[in-house]
């Protein structure tokens, strides 16, 4: 590899009229970014130069070859070779690498994918790419890819297509960056202007963007669960605590898993009690459901998966040991050596009680999955809104049903014969879910969803009034 003085300047790409020059892009920088970048491009037909600080020292085909075809030069040269150039490098090198070759950023959109140093960003209110666009005042800057990762660029052809957030203040250099993520078949979407980068770059430092507060909030159930459970299985019966990983603990994870999936429907239903009193759609749900509401794909997700950590500890431990309620013995008596008659288990069945109390979890589990798959992107896209709405909304208050027979089962009849009821986790996980239940069974009577759906239609109770004032 060196320097590529072959290479055709860049005018020479305007053939037959055509201006072909957007078959040519550059890229500065040749680490793992630029190398999926460039992978991606080749394979959608561009010609590609990588502008390095050594290019003598850089082999590309050696990673990959489909990389033989791209020239790897001065990043001058590369500079000049393309009208967009992608700056691959590490973000707090941008700057000071291309200063050196300012008259070659000239008239360039120049692509930004950088993510910051987190410490160094700290209290920084300029975005990386904000920063490059006051440096090199007459390039444009277009921030775009930052949310990928290398590996998504090079291998991620199967699952679906992801989007790629465009940021800039040059309507056709965005244009162009969007038409070139287009083509090597991702969904470009603009984000807006340039100073929303720093957005787009606080979004890839986050870890958890959406989950803090559903975690928080699992992690409190399950705490309460716990500290009930470690009482009432434990403490109350005087230790057994060889229990507490399992059997006691399957039991917690369960209780946590039903509240989750109530939490879930009861803003739904919340929410549709708020609309009725309200009289109107156009007024803003308090903020406290607003932030719930806005949560519940999140609460959906940690039941299912402690729902599947349930259903798997039941495999592991459900047995005529532990649930003798659940069997049918069928005994046979044995004449001992010495003349004494025991009676010895040969065979277990399950009784009615445990078949179904299984074979509800099971239902509730199928119905769960579906609803907690049909939630995720990339599915979620491929159904219309009537599909997504039909599995969130009839098939979800379906598991959240099934769940809750599938409690009652094991739990109710012990109730009726236990003096303090409300020692009894089975029928405290139940208080939250069949109040949610009952809730949406009375918002689903036909006159009651009649008038909401008016209400979500448009129509207002006080129409005639002056005009909505919002909640804060
Ligand atoms: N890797 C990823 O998954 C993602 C990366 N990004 C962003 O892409 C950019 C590049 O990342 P990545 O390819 O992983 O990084 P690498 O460290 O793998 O590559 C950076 C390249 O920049 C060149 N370079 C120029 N000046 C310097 C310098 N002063 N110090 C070090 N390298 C320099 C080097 O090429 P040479 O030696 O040939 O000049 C080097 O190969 C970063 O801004 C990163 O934030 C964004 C999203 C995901
Ligand atoms: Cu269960």
């Amino acid at each position: 590899m060196g320097e590529e003085t072959e290479l055709a300047p860049l005018d020479a790409t305007k053939e037959n009229g055509h201006n072909t020059d957007r078959e040519r892009i550059s890229i500065i920088g040749t680490g793992n970014f630029a190398r999926a970048l460039a992978t991606r491009l080749v394979h959608n037909g561009y010609s590609v130069v990588c502008g390095s600080r050594f290019p003598d020292r850089r082999d590309l085909a050696k990673y990959d070859d489909t990389l033989t075809v791209v020239r790897v030069t001065s990043i001058d040269t590369a500079l000049n070779q393309a009208n967009l150039v992608i700056l691959a490098l590490p973000a707090d090198a941008i700057v000071s690498t291309l200063t050196p070759f300012r008259e070659g950023t000239v008239g360039k959109i120049l692509v930004d994918v950088s993510n910051p140093d987190e410490k160094k960003r700290e209290g920084q209110a300029e975005s990386n790419a904000e920063s490059i666009s006051k440096a090199f005042p007459d390039a444009a800057v277009v921030k775009a890819f930052n949310t990928l990762s290398a590996y998504a660029i090079e291998f991620d052809y199967t699952s679906g297509v992801r989007n790629v957030y465009v940021a800039g203040d040059d309507e056709a250099a965005c244009g162009k960056v969007r038409d070139l993520t287009r083509a090597i078949g991702f969904t470009p979407v603009q984000f807006g202007r340039l100073s929303k980068s720093a957005a787009l770059e606080a979004m890839q430092q986050e870890l958890m963007a959406n989950w803090t507060a559903p975690l928080v909030i699992t992690g409190v159930v399950f705490l309460v669960w716990f500290l009930f459970g470690l009482w009432r299985f434990q403490i109350k019966r005087g230790g057994d605590w060889e229990r507490l990983p399992l059997k006691s603990m399957n039991k917690i994870i369960g209780s946590t898993a039903i509240t989750l999936l109530a939490l879930c429907f009861l803003a739904g239903g919340l929410a549709g009690v708020v609309q009725i009193i309200n009289g109107t759609k156009y007024k803003r749900f308090p903020g406290w459901l607003d932030r719930w509401m806005k949560m519940r794909k999140e609460l959906g997700l940690l039941a299912l998966c402690l729902a599947a950590v349930h259903a798997v500890m039941c495999l592991a431990h459900v047995s005529p040991i532990y649930y003798p309620k659940w069997y049918d013995v069928t005994t046979v008596i044995v004449r001992t050596v010495d003349g004494a008659e025991v009676v010895v288990p040969i065979r277990y069945d399950h009784n009615w009680k445990g078949q179904c109390i299984m074979s509800m979890g099971v239902v509730a589990m199928c119905f769960l999955t579906i609803v907690g798959l049909a939630s995720l992107p990339g599915i979620a896209d491929r159904l219309t809104m009537r599909q997504w709405r039909f599995i969130q909304s009839y098939l979800g208050q379906f598991s959240l049903v099934a769940t809750v027979v599938h409690v009652l089962l094991k739990a109710a009849p012990k109730w009726v014969s236990m003096s303090v009821i409300v020692q009894n986790m089975g029928f405290l996980c139940l208080i939250v879910p069949t109040l949610t239940v009952l809730l949406r069974f009375v918002l689903a009577l036909p006159f009651v969803s009649g008038y909401i759906e008016k209400i979500r239609g448009g129509w207002e109770r006080n129409a005639s009034r002056e005009p909505t004032q919002t909640y804060m």
